[in-house]
């Protein structure tokens, strides 16, 4: 590309960086306003939707010359998880761009990347006078890093999606930090769990049963073998980090406070833990929901929990959502087809070890594909300084424009229709 091409397409990438969509107080009328503009400018259609105001998902259109064919959904989340300002090395939301071609930022690569690269790459088709045989639809959702309830959730349930006749669904993947693109044909869902212990308050000095310390950490207890279980499987190689269930223990929530911080000789008679959870689609809920009941929160050791989150990855019949890569779906031989003509090289398909929006599309029963082109990339999604190389994203523009070009021009009697 042109030089001055090229820091166009930055900036409007910095642009959207800028713009501080962190929970749990997005700037969505900022990124409402930004996506509309450039959807102007691009000259598509556009619709900005709030399912639960306040929360706008805006949804684009490029028309496609066949309004009869399955239209494509290109999916990408506007909200970002939050930061901690102090341990960022440039302004999580300056979308600084150092001499080595980082551009960091919160969202830089989860996903404000993918929404733009969308966007720019369907710029390129538009103006070389490409025409898509399907609608291209891209969805901009709010509040993916909340559970997606308010954004994707009520979105793949409406009477608008219902509309769009989608066929295949493209939303977001990982960094890689070799140099194979990853996809991801399925994920694990999220189960936030809090459980909370009672017992009898007591001085500090005396050894007694049952206080609602003791009876929290030999939950924790329980909870870190059956860790340490799932993680060996992973260490050894036998399995992959999609594969077991994971479980973290992300909040302890206990003590008396006083002004000074806790007071000592004291022992609380309430504890209190949260868990953030991932259960791959091959596991048992319900034998994990036993474990959770019997082991790690029961009523003899005067427990309770409760779910902040409990996702299904199951169908109706009880069946995992998974969607194919073999030669019975289309989509995942035009995407392969399609990455390997733009240069770029794909690794074996994975489960997403954490979760994304695209679990509400699969629960359709259509096909969604995890991918976010980003290679030679640390995997720094929700970490400090979190950044990604120009160069990796002009690239990921290119693999778009590849991937979108064979998309839209599928005729679904197993060609293509190139129309340049
Ligand atoms: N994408 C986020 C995560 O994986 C939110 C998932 S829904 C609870 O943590
Ligand atoms: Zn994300
Ligand atoms: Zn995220």
């Amino acid at each position: 590309e042109a030089e001055t091409e090229v820091a166009a397409i930055l900036s409007r990438f910095q642009q959207y960086l800028q713009i501080n969509t962190a929970q749990p107080t997005p700037q969505y009328q900022q990124s409402t306003e930004f996506l509309i503009s450039q959807a102007k400018l691009i000259g598509l259609e556009f619709q900005s939707i709030e399912f639960v105001p306040n929360k706008p998902l805006i949804l684009l259109k490029w028309p496609g010359s066949d309004p009869t064919l399955p239209s494509i959904l290109l999916n990408s989340h506007t909200d970002v998880v939050p930061v901690e300002q102090d341990k960022w090395v440039h302004h999580p939301f300056g979308a600084h761009l150092d001499s080595h071609g980082n551009i960091f930022a919160r969202g830089s690569q989860d996903m404000k990347c993918v929404g733009m690269q969308y966007l720019e790459a369907i710029r390129r088709l538009k103006s070389s006078g490409f025409v898509p045989l399907r609608s291209v639809y891209l969805s901009f959702v709010p509040d993916e890093e909340i559970g997606g309830h308010d954004g994707a959730e009520k979105f793949a349930d409406s009477d608008i999606f219902n509309s769009m006749n989608v066929g295949i669904v493209l939303d977001e993947g990982l960094a890689s930090p070799g140099e194979n693109y990853r996809t991801f044909y399925a994920e694990r869902c999220p189960w936030w769990l809090v459980i909370k212990a009672t017992g009898a308050p007591g001085h500090g000095a005396k050894l007694y049963d049952n206080s609602a310390m003791e009876n929290l950490l030999k939950s924790i207890e329980s909870v870190r073998r059956f860790r340490a279980s799932q993680f060996d499987m992973v260490k050894a190689g036998l399995k992959a980090e999609g594969e077991v269930i994971s479980v973290n223990m992300v909040f302890l929530k206990a003590g008396t406070p006083s002004p000074t911080g806790f007071v000592m000789n004291l022992q609380p008679s309430e504890a209190e833990a949260g868990f953030d959870i991932r259960v791959p689609p091959t596991a048992d809920p319900e034998s994990l929901e036993r474990r959770i009941a019997e082991e790690w929160a029961p009523v003899s050791r005067n427990m309770t929990f409760q779910f902040k989150q409990r996702g299904s990855i199951h169908d109706e019949s009880g069946r995992p959502v998974l969607t194919k890569t073999d030669s019975s779906n289309p989509w995942w031989n035009l995407l392969e087809e399609a990455v390997r003509k733009a240069n770029g090289k794909l690794g074996k398909p994975e489960i997403f070890p954490a979760s994304t929006d695209a679990r509400y599309f699969r629960q359709l029963g259509l096909p969604a594909i995890g991918f976010s082109p980003m290679a030679n990339t640390p995997i720094l999604l929700h970490d400090h300084n979190e950044f990604l190389n120009q160069d990796e994203y002009l690239k990921g523009i290119h693999i778009y424009e590849s991937i979108i070009k064979a998309y839209a021009s599928y005729t679904s009697n197993g060609s293509t229709k190139d129309e340049l």
